[in-house]
């Protein structure tokens, strides 16, 4: 999918949420728990009930692949039966060494048939490139994550020293930045506004200005707004661009909106609250 065949999308229904199908065996409703196909009718019923409010499902290939075969089955199944004219998202954190990437981006991009996949920066360019050398798919790269583990490495302060020397004086110019910081900045000019997004967490929001301003025009993919607590409100002011430039996801907030029989009328109720308040922000 091109960014403006997903513009178009995101301003012709007026949302820019993406819906993450994390769903957990162990948390289907009663009815559904002993069918051995309880997966696959959850997530149907709730694309079912959803797509008329979101733009894009965000599959997080944890939960598939942590059952095994039927469980890269169901995930199959589910990528197949998104509409075309949704965005489709793995979640699943890759990058290796070039020729290991290679295979993972022909797994998700040619065989799975998503349009993008999530994918950890830190082992470089070259473990990123393979993602990108694909027409018309996405590489969404770490940014800064929605986690308190951010603090651990993305948040920690790096220290670059400059030398110069001008008519015989030498000075050193020390300047401070986060290591997300660099992140952004180097890994942004290994592709384009129309083949890399970030992850921006929704829990960072004090972050956010700071990100716009280092990457002005990318795409954000923005997890954590819901169960995590982040504030919609607050980024959609601080990161929102004139062709919106950010896809939202929420995954417990809207699949388990209801344990119940109810479940998918329910997620469909959060889906549309959520894209109620983003019409709201659009207009703005
Ligand atoms: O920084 C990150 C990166 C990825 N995620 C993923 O997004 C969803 C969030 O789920 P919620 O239920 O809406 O909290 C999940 O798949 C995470 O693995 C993230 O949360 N933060």
């Amino acid at each position: 999918m091109t960014r403006q065949e997903l513009v178009a999308q995101i301003f012709s229904k007026d949302s820019y949420l993406c819906v993450g199908l994390d769903t957990d065996k162990t948390k289907l409703p009663t009815h559904l728990q002993n069918n051995p196909d309880g997966v696959f009718l959850f997530n149907k019923a709730i694309i079912d009930a959803t797509k008329n409010f979101c733009v894009g499902y965000k599959i997080n290939t944890a939960f598939y692949e942590a059952e095994g075969l039927k469980g890269w089955e169901t995930m199959q199944r589910t990528v197949d039966y998104i509409p075309s004219t949704h965005f489709k998202i793995a979640d699943a954190k890759r990058g290796d060494i070039g020729n290991t990437s290679a295979q993972y981006a022909k797994a998700f991009f040619e065989t799975m048939n998503f349009d993008a996949v999530t994918v950890a920066p830190y082992m470089g360019e070259d473990s990123v490139r393979p993602f990108l050398e694909y027409k018309n798919k996405w590489t969404i790269l770490l940014g800064l994550t929605s986690n308190t583990g951010a603090k651990d490495f993305e948040l920690q302060k790096l220290v670059v020293e400059k030398e110069s020397l001008v008519e015989g004086i030498h000075t050193v110019h020390r300047s401070e930045s986060f290591l997300y910081e660099k992140v952004l900045q180097t890994s942004s000019g290994w592709g384009s506004e129309e083949n890399l997004m970030f992850v921006i967490g929704a829990t960072q929001a004090e972050e956010f200005t700071n990100v716009r301003r280092l990457i002005p025009r990318h795409f954000y993919l923005v997890p954590g707004v819901g169960a995590q607590g982040g504030s919609l409100k607050d980024i959609s002011e601080k990161a929102l661009i004139e062709d919106c430039g950010l896809l939202v996801n929420a995954s417990r907030a809207v699949i388990y909106a209801s344990s119940g029989e109810d479940f998918a009328e329910a997620a469909a109720n959060a889906a549309k609250a959520y894209a109620d308040e983003m019409k709201a922000y659009l207009q703005h």
